[in-house]
């Protein structure tokens, strides 16, 4: 039984700690930028912006909120004792890697924070939710917990909603989340195909493997997704990203590629085996037809695909059925990408219109208009069911820029990282939110 759903996006609210370390090896922006000064205030302006221009389309905008940061729990975890002003000093001077580690923003790249498969897709009819454990990467292992608990403050109806703990946090089962997994579909409410894209086999040494940069993304955690979620063969279909493009600098999936209803917009270096992967969807898309808009490597070379993040668009279905294609700003600072998107509107394919954001601040962290959304298709019922104190509204974006204003330094650097007013000021304005937004006692420092 099909019921009519939507598809909402949800936000990660840039926290007051945002700050450029350098952290993601393989993540060729965010090597790049190590140790740039960065400006919090402006990268939580430019996220609500682009929240605000796509709920004023009449697009459903959510957000989930930034974790608090510096963690002084997971420094205490790690031998680090005193007082919280103790803990700082003593990691900063032992281990600043480590400090910048535990401060970083990232859980604003919510496309990371959890694989979430709608409810016409799922043996028992509910919307599942995966927190990724985001192992590669220390400083992004933190956050599943607390991004757990935000979901299950937002989805609190269990008759709707289920919520699965996060994949065990070994490399076999490296987990991304939402960017390595793409939901094609005829109309969000009907069951889809759900793709799940990943970089390795973990359990086969023998297999395709990238031989620079590492694969974050395992078969075997995203075999373990769909069984979790209730998914069936016949609407699953897995692949392996072409290790070519991870060693590229393409080390999640959402670099490379981007669904919406029956379009995938792709690079034809994407996956291992294009011909295979395209006709398994097309045999397990019921009732639409696949629509493919590859792109080849002869009109945006893969790193121009990489420095502009054309793929890290977002692709919405409009009122009318037509497709609005959000992409970074550097895309039209690249000849090739400029001239290939005023070319994709002009052919006059799924694709109408192109719309440009400005999120320069998280784009210098390798994290695109894409990354900083998870997306979550609802039913009218499920919709109804949800916590809706998260959904951008004129108030709400009223209220979360005068927050940002009173709270955010327009300036960080490495070392004020150590500073322990900017855990003050974190936790205060983390508490404040927590109370705008409705959500409860989400962190540590509030239990
Ligand atoms: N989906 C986009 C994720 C970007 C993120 N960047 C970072 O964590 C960089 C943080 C730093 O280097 O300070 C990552 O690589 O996982």
């Amino acid at each position: 039984m099909s019921q009519h759903a939507t598809e909402a996006n949800f936000d990660g609210l840039v926290g007051p700690t945002h700050n450029y370390a350098g952290l993601s090896w393989g993540n060729v922006a965010s090597k790049s930028n190590v140790s740039a000064v960065s400006n919090p205030k402006e990268a939580a302006l430019q996220g609500l912006k682009k929240m605000k221009t796509l709920a004023d389309r009449g697009f459903v905008q959510g957000i989930l909120p930034p974790h608090e940061r510096p963690h002084i729990p997971t420094l205490r975890k790690l031998g680090f004792s005193g007082s919280d002003a103790d803990v700082l000093a003593a990691a900063a001077k032992s281990n600043p890697v480590l400090l910048a580690a535990v401060a970083s923003a990232s859980t604003m790249w919510t496309a990371n924070a959890a694989t979430v498969s709608p409810s016409a897709d799922t043996r028992d009819h509910r919307v599942h939710f995966t927190p990724a454990n985001l192992g590669a990467k220390f400083h992004r292992s933190i956050e599943h917990e607390v991004t757990g608990r935000a979901l299950a403050s937002i989805f609190t109806d269990e008759a709707y909603f289920a919520h699965h703990k996060a994949l065990p946090s070994v490399s076999h089962f490296g987990d991304e989340g939402a960017a390595n997994h793409t939901r094609l579909c005829s109309a969000y409410g009907e069951s889809g195909v759900e793709l799940f894209v990943y970089g390795q086999t973990a359990f086969d040494e023998a297999a395709p493997a990238p031989k620079r940069f590492p694969a974050r993304q395992t078969l075997e955690a995203s075999q373990a997704i769909a069984r979790l979620h209730g998914l069936t063969d016949g609407h699953t279909v897995f692949a392996q990203q072409n290790p070519n493009a991870i060693d590229a600098g393409v080390f999640h999936n959402d670099v490379i590629a981007v669904g919406n209803g029956n379009v995938l917009f792709y690079h034809d270096q994407a996956f291992l085996e294009e011909e295979r992967v395209l006709s398994e969807i097309r045999s397990k898309l019921k009732d639409t037809d696949l629509q493919p808009v590859r792109v080849s490597s002869d009109e945006v070379p893969i790193a121009d695909a990489v420095s502009s993040y054309l793929f890290n668009s977002q692709l919405l279905t409009q009122k009318d059925g037509s497709m609005l294609l959000a992409v970074p700003g550097e895309c039209r600072e690249i000849d090739s990408v400029s001239r290939y998107l005023d070319k994709l509107v002009a052919q006059g394919g799924p694709i109408s219109a192109v719309e440009v954001f400005d999120v320069k601040q998280s784009m210098r962290n390798g994290g695109g208009p894409a990354c900083l959304r998870l997306r979550v298709v609802l039913t009218e019922e499920e919709l109804g069911a949800m916590h809706d104190g998260v959904l951008i509204n004129d108030a709400l974006y009223e209220r979360l820029t005068t927050w940002v204003e009173g709270h955010y330094r327009d300036e960080l650097t490495q070392a004020d990282l150590a500073d322990p007013m900017l855990l003050d000021e974190c936790r205060h304005a983390l508490d404040e939110l927590t109370g705008i937004l409705g959500l409860g006692s989400i962190y540590d420092f509030q239990r």
